[in-house]
């Protein structure tokens, strides 16, 4: 549905005093506003200890759920110490650190060695993650579609999947998807028998929105794109942290 369509979402405390509500949060475009490249992304000061505090408002009912790595994230931000699912949802821990399902295995050097001459051929930026790797081409969107038919064909000979997102096209193991990672987290404490909400900005975070409607929540899209599967709609990254009070 158009962005605008979509009504802002019933007040957070409304929600909690309805009854145990968990929050699933994306992180670029969500949390933090897009830049120019992996990088560059400017970071509010503290952000674990305000997750801290927003997960003891929630009982623990709170995970970061993002397509960049963990490793990444806690390069950016700092160690975090809540539930949390890097790589598109496929390496989930719990806010103990224990690992919730399978360890996720990274790609084959042979991807890697195709992405990069991809990258080459294209002047995108080859981010590596631990288990996968994106094209980047914000510095030159008119490569996009070529790029895309280009990984698709690497993915389809590796048996892999592409995802696509801002200016971006990544390759990924088969099941890394961010529902998978909602349902996984429902099924284990402290998730288990709360209501699933789902905020993201992105193509990818339509899987949670679904996810979460399926478990008995909804989704709250962010941003300009026209969502299919969110329930309501906050325009800006800053609205979300008023939203969260995060
Ligand atoms: O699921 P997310 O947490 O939203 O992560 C999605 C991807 O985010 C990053 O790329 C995006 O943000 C960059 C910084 O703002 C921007 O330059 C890029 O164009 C966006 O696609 C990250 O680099 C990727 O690894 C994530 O998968």
């Amino acid at each position: 549905m158009s962005f605008d369509t979509l009504p802002p979402p019933p007040p957070l405390s409304q929600l909690c005093e309805a009854g145990q509500v968990a929050l699933f949060l994306d992180f670029d475009g969500t949390l933090i506003e897009i830049a120019s490249g992996p990088d560059a992304i400017d970071v509010p000061d503290n952000l674990p200890d305000r997750f801290d505090i927003l997960a003891a408002r929630l009982e623990g009912r709170l995970a970061l759920v993002s397509g960049r790595g963990l490793d990444n994230i806690h390069r950016h931000i700092g160690a975090l110490t809540i539930a949390r699912a890097g790589s598109h949802g496929a390496d989930r821990v719990l806010a103990d650190g224990s690992v919730l399902g399978e360890h996720a295995q990274p790609l084959m050097p042979q991807v890697i060695e195709a992405l990069a001459d991809l990258a080459e051929e294209y002047g995108a930026l080859l981010e590596r993650k631990a288990h996968g790797a994106a094209l980047h081409y914000r510095s030159n969107p008119e490569s996009g579609e070529a790029i895309g038919v280009a990984a698709a064909a690497i993915a389809s000979e590796n048996g892999l999947v592409v995802k696509r997102g801002k200016c971006v096209a990544e390759l990924v193991r088969p099941g890394a998807d961010k529902g998978g990672a909602v349902a996984a987290f429902m099924k284990v404490a402290p998730f288990a028998g709360s209501t699933p909400i789902f905020i993201g900005d992105d193509v990818t975070d339509e899987d949670g929105f679904i996810a979460a409607e399926k478990l008995g929540g909804f989704g709250i899209a962010v941003g300009e794109r026209a969502s299919q599967n969110a329930r309501y709609h906050l325009p800006l990254v800053k609205d979300v942290h008023a939203w969260l009070n995060l």
